[in-house]
């Protein structure tokens, strides 16, 4: 049986790659650019780490992002299984010393990569924001004053820190998540609860 894996690039790519051989996956990193690798009946593909859930949708047997990014893109596909890395969370952040709860934001611009779990976490709470959409570096729309806060990861704190920033509310806690198709939790069925039950093991 041929199985495809979305792995995602950047910065969680090392602890899958760990992560996968203890359950008895060998990952094998393409050769120079391209963006595809196979090993004992595996193929790996290499999207950018937002990308993942939408190759999971769209065909792709399993794959392995943050569930940031799950609630972000809202793409249907399965997620049933945590996995014990990528662990941060995310938070709606002010410049330090500002004293607000997001109650009180009526009318804010907030500034995110995120506009969905933004707008989703707002709406519950009945405040209208104005969402600014931003690639990265987040931190410094809230620093330079474009926007009055933002919604952001942190993990140690030191972004924030070192911008003069502060967690005013946990959104959410993040990890890395194993995504499964739709089409393939059924077809793959034996081979999916395989795998599912030995990351259980370890974790
Ligand atoms: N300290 C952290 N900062 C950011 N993301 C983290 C952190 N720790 C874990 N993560 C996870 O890693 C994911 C981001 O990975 P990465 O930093 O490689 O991507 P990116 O730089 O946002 O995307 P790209 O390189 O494709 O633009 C997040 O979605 C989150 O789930
Ligand atoms: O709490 P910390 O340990 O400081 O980590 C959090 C920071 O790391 C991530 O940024 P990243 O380096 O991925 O760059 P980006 O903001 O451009 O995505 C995240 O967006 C925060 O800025």
């Amino acid at each position: 049986m041929k199985i495809s894996i979305a792995l995602p690039s950047g910065r969680l790519l090392k602890d899958t790659k760990y992560f996968l051989e203890n359950v008895g996956i060998k990952v094998k990193e393409p050769d120079s650019r391209e963006l595809i690798s196979s090993l004992n009946g595996y193929t790996f593909y290499f999207p950018r780490v937002f990308d993942v859930p939408v190759y999971v949708e769209n065909g792709v047997d399993l794959g392995i992002c943050g569930s940031d990014i799950v609630l972000e893109r809202k793409n249907e596909v399965y997620v049933p299984v945590d996995l014990p890395f990528g662990k941060c969370r995310m938070s709606l952040i002010v410049p330090k010393g500002k004293k607000i709860t997001p109650e009180k934001m009526e009318g804010f611009k907030i500034a995110t990569k995120y506009p969905e779990i933004t707008q989703d976490f707002f709406l519950e709470r009945g405040v209208k924001v104005k969402i600014l959409k931003l690639n990265g570096a987040v931190e410094l729309a809230a620093k330079v004053g474009i926007a009055d806060a933002i919604v952001d990861i942190v993990d140690t704190g030191n972004t924030l820190r070192a911008n003069d920033l502060e967690e005013v509310y946990k959104i959410i806690d993040i990890s890395a998540v194993l995504l499964v198709n739709r089409i393939t939790q059924k077809t793959k069925f034996d081979f999916v609860n395989d795998l599912i039950t030995k990351i259980r093991k370890i974790k």
